[in-house]
């Protein structure tokens, strides 16, 4: 499979700047996730890569065959990409053979190649005959994967692929659809609005707002090191509080803290994640004002003595009571973002 390679690309409609001078780079045989809130040029950049639309400014490469861009615009069945919508995308007449065959060439129809791609989404041989109306959602969904990966595409975009699944059959779906992804060595480009979903199944996460790149990152590096307050609240949450570095330690209101990098001593922000924040001994005091209880962890809600508040996360069972006195501190390093002065 491809490369893909962005340089400012961009497309308005109207007023509107639905994706704006963005760069992205997706490696070959590698999983992007493309995240952010509604509206915010998503399914456009999808859109944009597949061929249904043209940018008005920049270019998209495949490999190094410009696909959009310089003048030209390829038309999206000679990009061979593999598309897999939101939901609906199997033909409810045909069984799941059919479906999977679809986009082959009448030769290769009655071949392995049906067989094989139904092994590669992990669906039993016997699936085939099925109608796709038997099947349940994350079935349907691995079948339009199957389907789409059939005809060896250059790229696979996947907008949503299952955004209309309950919780549990999401998680499952999504691992499913991302090893059958790795297994077939495919490059693609996954929309999601769901920060999880893109932190736990890709490669890269890119962040878009209001049409922009906002970063692109190994989503250990995104979560360690998001480039602003947005973007560090919007994967995995964050307090976000004036510090002051000295020789490599920030202090802020919940104490002291080594900072990831080299940061010259002065006024920062620092990105203080919700599981750095531990119950001690003896620490920065806070006033439990709510615990939300999930089992597995729990989230609390406290006060500093100066009313910020901040959130810890830890384990359920130990979690405090609401309206209680308990001593907090900082566990491991922080990420420091510019003071904002
Ligand atoms: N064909 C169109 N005509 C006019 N405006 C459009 C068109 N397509 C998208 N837009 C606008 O461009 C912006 C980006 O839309 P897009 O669908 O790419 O966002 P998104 O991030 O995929 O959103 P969602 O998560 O809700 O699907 C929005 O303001 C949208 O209203």
């Amino acid at each position: 499979m491809s490369r893909v390679t962005l340089r400012g690309v961009s497309r308005s409609f109207g007023s509107v700047h639905a994706v704006d001078g963005v760069d992205l780079d997706v490696q070959q045989g590698s999983l992007t996730a493309v995240l952010g809130p509604s509206g915010c040029g998503k399914t456009t950049l999808l859109r944009l890569v597949a061929g249904f639309l043209t940018p008005q400014a920049g270019t998209i490469a495949f490999d190094d065959r410009v696909v959009a861009g310089e003048g030209r615009s390829i038309a999206p069945q000679e990009r061979r990409v593999g598309y897999v919508p939101q939901e609906g995308a199997l033909f409810p007449h045909l069984d799941v053979a059919a479906n999977i065959a679809f986009g082959l060439p009448r030769a290769e129809r009655s071949g392995g190649r049906v067989a094989e791609m139904l092994d590669l989404v992990e669906l039993p041989a016997s699936f085939a005959r099925r109608s796709a109306h038997e099947l349940s959602g994350g079935q349907q969904q691995r079948v339009a994967l199957a389907r789409a990966l059939a005809p060896r595409p250059s790229v696979v975009l996947l907008d949503e692929p299952f955004s209309s699944l309950d919780a549990s059959l999401r998680i499952s779906t999504g691992r499913a659809v991302a090893r059958a992804l790795r297994a077939a060595g495919a490059t693609a480009l996954l929309v999601t609005h769901d920060q999880d979903e893109a932190l736990s199944l890709s490669d890269q996460v890119a962040v878009m707002r209001a049409g922009r790149l906002v970063q692109a990152a190994d989503p250990r590096d995104l979560y360690r090191f998001p480039v602003d307050d947005e973007v560090a609240r919007f994967v995995g949450g964050a307090a976000i509080l004036a510090a002051t570095v000295t020789g490599g330690v920030a202090t802020c209101a919940l104490g002291s803290a080594p900072v990831h990098a080299d940061v010259a001593d002065g006024a920062v922000r620092v990105v203080v994640r919700p599981e750095q924040l531990a119950l001690v001994h003896e620490g920065a005091p806070a006033r439990v004002v709510d615990v939300s209880f999930y089992g597995h962890d729990a989230a609390v809600q406290l006060e500093l003595p100066d009313g910020q508040r901040v959130v810890a996360r830890g384990p359920g069972l130990d979690a405090p009571q609401a309206g209680s006195e308990v001593r907090i501190a900082i566990q491991g390093a922080v990420h420091c973002l510019p003071s904002g002065l």
